[in-house]
C-alpha cells in the first residue's frame, strides 16, 4: 500500500476508531453524543434503540433495535457545527441559535454558558475581517461556507478536529461545483491570512480540506427550523415550524447524518427551542426496521421530489411513494 493511500486510511478509520463504532461487524450506535431522557430519577440515560449498519442499496442506515412507539422520543443530537443564517445573524444565540427578544447591531449569546461554550472559535473569528468572504456568500446566497468558516474557526482554536465530518458520505462534485469551492478557499484564506491567526493555527487549512469539508456539509446539514414553543404533540410541532418559517440557522450532527430518505418517513426531526434536535417516531416502528426522516418537503409532488433529491442529494429516491407515482 502506498503511503498516500496508508494516509487516506488512517484519516477514514480515525473517527471510527475515536467514536468507537466497529462493534459485532454493526457500526454502533454513537451513544455518547445522543441520550433518551430516562423518566425514573436518579438513573443514567438510555441508549437509543438504534444501530448504524449497512442498507442493501443506499450505503448506511439507521435501523431499530427495539420496537418505538409513535410519539417516542428515539434521541437527541448536539450539532458538530452550526451557524445562525444571514437573515437570523442578529436575533438568534451566536451559539445555541434559541431566538432573542430583542434585536442588536452585533452578534449576541443567550446565555454565559453559550458565550463560554463559543469563547475558543470566537476568539479566532473576532480576529479576522470577514467582509470579502461574507459579502461573496451574501450575494451568492449561499449558506453552507458560513459552517466552513466556523468549522475552521474552530480548528484553528483547537476546539474541534479537522478530520471531524470525514466520516459522512460526501457529496459528488461537479467540476463548476469544485471551480466555485475554490474562489470560496481562496476569500476564506485569505481573511485569515490578513490576521495574526498563526500559520501553524492554520495549517490544516488546504483547498483538499475546504472542499472535503463543503462536499460532506452539501448533504448532511439541517436547516434548522424551531418551533418556539413547547410543543410535546408532533402535527403541532410540525405545523408549528411551518407556519413559522422558522429557519434560524443550519448544523451538521453526527448521528442524524446516518439516516436515510423517505418521502413518507417513519421518524422526523424537531428542534424546540435551541439548535438541539430531537428525533421522534411519526408511528410505530418494529425491531430492525429502517428509520427514515424526510430530506425534503413531503408535499410536494412526484417530480418536484425527485428534481430536488437528484440536484441536491445526487441520488433518486426509490421509496414506496415514488414507486407508486404518489
Ligand atoms: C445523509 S446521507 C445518509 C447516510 C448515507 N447512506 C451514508 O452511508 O452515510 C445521504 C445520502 O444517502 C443516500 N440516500 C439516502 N436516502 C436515499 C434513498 N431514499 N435512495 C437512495 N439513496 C439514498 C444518498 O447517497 C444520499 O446522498
Amino acid at each position: 500500500m502506498s503511503s498516500a493511500m496508508c494516509l487516506r486510511l488512517r484519516r477514514w478509520v480515525s473517527p471510527f476508531k475515536k467514536l468507537q463504532l466497529h462493534h459485532n461487524n454493526l457500526l454502533h450506535p454513537f451513544s455518547y453524543y445522543t441520550t433518551i431522557e430516562n423518566n425514573k430519577p436518579n438513573q443514567q440515560p438510555l441508549p437509543p434503540p438504534i444501530q448504524v449498519s449497512l442498507t442493501e442499496s443506499t450505503g448506511r442506515g439507521v435501523f431499530a433495535t427495539r420496537r418505538i412507539g409513535v410519539g417516542d422520543l428515539i434521541h437527541t443530537a448536539k450539532p458538530l457545527v452550526s451557524h445562525p443564517t444571514y437573515s437570523s445573524l442578529h436575533n438568534v444565540c451566536y451559539f445555541c441559535l434559541k431566538k432573542l427578544s430583542n434585536k442588536a447591531q452585533t452578534i449576541q449569546f443567550c446565555s454565559n454558558e453559550c458565550r463560554e461554550q463559543a469563547k475558543d472559535f470566537y476568539s479566532v473569528e473576532e480576529r479576522v475581517d470577514w467582509s470579502a468572504y461574507d459579502e461573496y456568500c451574501r450575494k451568492q446566497g449561499l449558506k453552507y461556507p458560513l459552517l466552513v468558516k466556523r468549522l475552521a474557526c474552530m480548528v484553528a482554536s483547537g476546539a474541534a478536529s479537522a478530520e471531524c465530518l470525514d466520516i459522512l458520505q460526501p457529496a459528488r462534485l461537479s467540476t463548476e461545483m469544485i471551480l466555485k469551492m475554490e474562489n470560496e478557499f481562496s476569500l476564506l484564506k485569505s481573511c485569515l491570512m490578513n490576521t495574526d491567526v498563526k500559520d501553524e493555527e492554520m495549517a490544516f487549512l488546504t483547498k483538499q480540506w475546504y472542499i472535503g469539508v463543503l462536499a460532506r456539509i452539501r448533504i448532511n446539514s439541517f436547516r434548522v427550523e424551531l418551533a418556539g414553543g413547547l410543543y410535546e404533540d408532533l402535527f403541532l410541532s410540525a405545523v408549528a415550524s411551518v407556519d413559522a418559517e422558522a429557519s434560524v440557522g443550519n448544523a451538521v450532527y453526527m448521528l442524524p447524518s446516518f439516516y436515510n430518505h423517505d418521502c413518507d418517513p417513519n421518524i422526523h426531526i424537531v428542534w424546540i427551542e435551541n439548535v438541539n434536535a430531537r428525533l421522534k417516531a411519526l408511528r410505530d416502528i418494529e425491531q430492525g426496521e429502517e428509520l427514515r426522516i424526510c430530506y425534503i418537503d413531503a408535499s410536494l409532488d412526484q417530480n418536484a421530489r425527485q428534481t430536488i433529491l437528484f440536484e441536491g442529494f445526487g441520488f433518486r429516491c426509490s421509496c414506496s411513494r415514488c414507486v407508486y407515482g404518489d
